[in-house]
């Protein structure tokens, strides 16, 4: 009797959930632009399908480019990574980004962010700043937002001068040297030097020789390591092993900093007029030294890793754009004068006032923008739960409910969104952010451009990271020529001159492209040569 129930039980079970998935994958999802799911793997096969057409290697944001092509470019789409993940939304729309990163009535500080952060927790710290949300996170703002501030900033010129001094010494051995090498190694230690310095007042020595550096350093870079590549699309990401050791580098990295709070905070009671972050708290219990902490984790990760990114692939696009290149020598020679001497832009910016020479950098600026847009490390994920009923309103006037959903603002897709950049939106034209070509520029509207994001929840760092591009560029740009060597490599003639391309760049064999490794980066670290540029433009140090 038993025996013939559950053989009529197991068809009726199996029918509900087929019913169940059938609803799940065609039906639930259907008012919104997407791929043809398939029953079982919802989204995860697309995925894989476009993956396999291209780089193995390339960053999943160029994968999702291709599949809002495939779709017509709607203003969003969504894939279902159900059993994996929760179904993700892909905003590839400015005016719709915009509406995730506002301030609305259900999120003050706008939508809440994805619990996929989770997965950086090892390296930003259960309580981080990237990660908290309501009240929480706004403490945290309101308590660094005036170490961030740009007047605070200037005073922290003659640290970040200090230290660019050490990156000008190695690409001169490495000009000595003539060899190529990855241009990510120096950028990463320099960053690092410069956060290091500035949110803990400790130098780590990343940019010495490895027996010199801090064993900290060696040990959080270990730890950044320790994620796999692909940033959870590979099996890499279910290695124990791994996971393993990413945990115990964790448990000694933070023991080195809670010694290292102590330690101010015990130096900040001996000198009662002393400044910083931890001055108005009267007992260092384990609750503020977790989330003192957190943050400095934080601002370590966040501060070096996206702007070493940034630098990497500046170095790169002038390298390759000669007019631009050109442009950018022409203003730093009006404003730091002939000799392009680091040692001069490093007198003059540390001189009084000198500070101000930095905001006189249009061009510049409009490269670091431009390059920016171009290739942001970073995007912002978000989450709203089921039955909050927080809905969008598409340009056309539809609206979309996103519970339930992690909502991934997408600054690859809205930086390349013809709509609003043209035909030329995949060229590298610093141009386009000049007030002399007014008329362009004001076609593009302020949330088009998002590196940092927007809203309440904005990157805290970005004038530290501009400031801090700015200031490597003034002291580098005339002293080196730097040549991509493998991909991106340009092409050359049978005299051994550069192959001018279609849009001011010289044509490269392959393009240079974007990998995942937490954040987006240049695949192959940017490998390059780099040499003196000629005798009387270099300058000494
Ligand atoms: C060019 C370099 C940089 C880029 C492109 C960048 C980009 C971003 C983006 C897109 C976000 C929003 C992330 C999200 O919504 O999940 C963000 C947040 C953040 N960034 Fe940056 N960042 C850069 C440099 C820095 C630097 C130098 C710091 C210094 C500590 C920093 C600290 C932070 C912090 C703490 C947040 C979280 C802010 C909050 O939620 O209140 N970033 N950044």
């Amino acid at each position: 009797m038993i025996g013939t129930l559950t053989l009529a039980f197991v068809p009726l079970l199996l029918f509900y959930l087929y019913r169940k998935l059938q609803y799940h994958r065609f039906t639930q999802l259907s008012p919104y632009p997407q791929p043809q799911p398939s029953l079982v793997w919802g989204h995860l096969k697309t995925i894989h399908e476009f993956m396999s057409k291209g780089e193995p290697e390339r960053h999943i944001d160029e994968v999702l480019l291709e599949i809002k092509a495939h779709l017509n470019h709607p203003p969003l789409f969504v894939l279902d990574l159900r059993p994996v993940q929760y179904p993700l939304c892909v905003i590839g729309d400015h005016e719709v980004a915009e509406q995730i990163s506002r301030s609305s009535k259900e999120y003050p500080y706008s939508m809440t962010k994805s619990p996929t952060i989770k997965d950086l927790h090892s390296l930003i710290g259960m309580g981080s700043i990237i990660a908290a949300n309501g009240e929480e996170w706004k403490t945290l703002r309101r308590r660094f937002n005036p170490g961030f501030a740009p007047q605070h900033l200037m005073t922290l010129l003659p640290r970040i001068v200090a230290m660019s001094r050490r990156f000008v010494e190695t690409l001169d051995r490495h000009a000595k040297s003539g060899v190529e090498f990855r241009l990510d190694e120096p950028c990463i230690n320099l960053t690092f030097d410069i956060i290091g310095a500035i949110v803990m007042d400790t130098d780590f020595r990343a940019q010495c020789a490895p027996h010199q550096q801090s064993e900290v350093y060696k040990l959080f870079r270990d730890l950044v390591r320790s994620y796999p590549m692909a940033g959870g699309m590979s099996w890499e990401s279910v290695n124990l092993w791994g996971a393993l050791k990413r945990r115990r580098l964790t448990v000694r990295f933070e023991r080195y900093l809670r010694a290292h709070i102590s330690q101010k905070f015990a130096d900040l009671r001996a000198t009662p007029t002393g400044r910083g972050n931890l001055q108005d708290i009267a007992t260092l219990d384990d609750k503020v030294l977790t989330q003192t902490s957190d943050q400095l984790k934080s601002f370590l990760f966040a501060g070096y890793d996206t702007t070493s990114i940034v630098l990497q692939w500046t170095f790169y696009e002038l390298s390759r754009t000669p007019c631009a290149l050109q442009a950018v020598r022409a203003e730093l020679a009006t404003l730091f004068g002939p000799d392009p001497s680091p040692v001069v832009v490093w007198e003059r910016l540390t001189a009084p006032a000198g500070e101000h020479l930095l905001n006189q950098m249009p061009y510049t600026s409009a490269v670091i923008r431009e390059v920016l847009r171009l290739h942001p490390p970073s995007g912002s994920a978000r989450f709203t739960a089921p039955g909050t009923g927080f809905t969008v309103q598409l340009p056309g006037g539809e609206a979309l409910c996103l519970d339930g959903m992690v909502v991934y603002n997408c600054e690859t897709l809205i930086h390349r969104d013809e709509a609003v950049y043209g035909a030329t939106k995949d060229v590298f034209r610093p141009e386009r952010w000049l007030e002399s070509s007014d008329h362009e520029k004001q076609k593009i509207p302020a949330s088009a451009w998002r590196a940092f994001e927007r809203g309440p929840r904005n990157c805290i760092g970005q004038e530290l990271a501009t400031l801090e591009v700015r200031v490597i560029l003034a002291c580098t740009v005339r002293r080196y020529e730097i040549t991509k060597v493998g991909l991106g490599e340009v092409v050359r003639d049978e005299m051994g001159q550069p192959v001018m391309g279609a849009q001011g760049q010289f044509a490269a064999r392959r393009e240079l492209f974007n990998t995942m490794q937490i954040t987006a980066k240049p695949v192959d670290g940017t490998r390059v040569r780099v040499a003196l540029a000629a005798e009387d433009g270099a300058g000494s140090v």
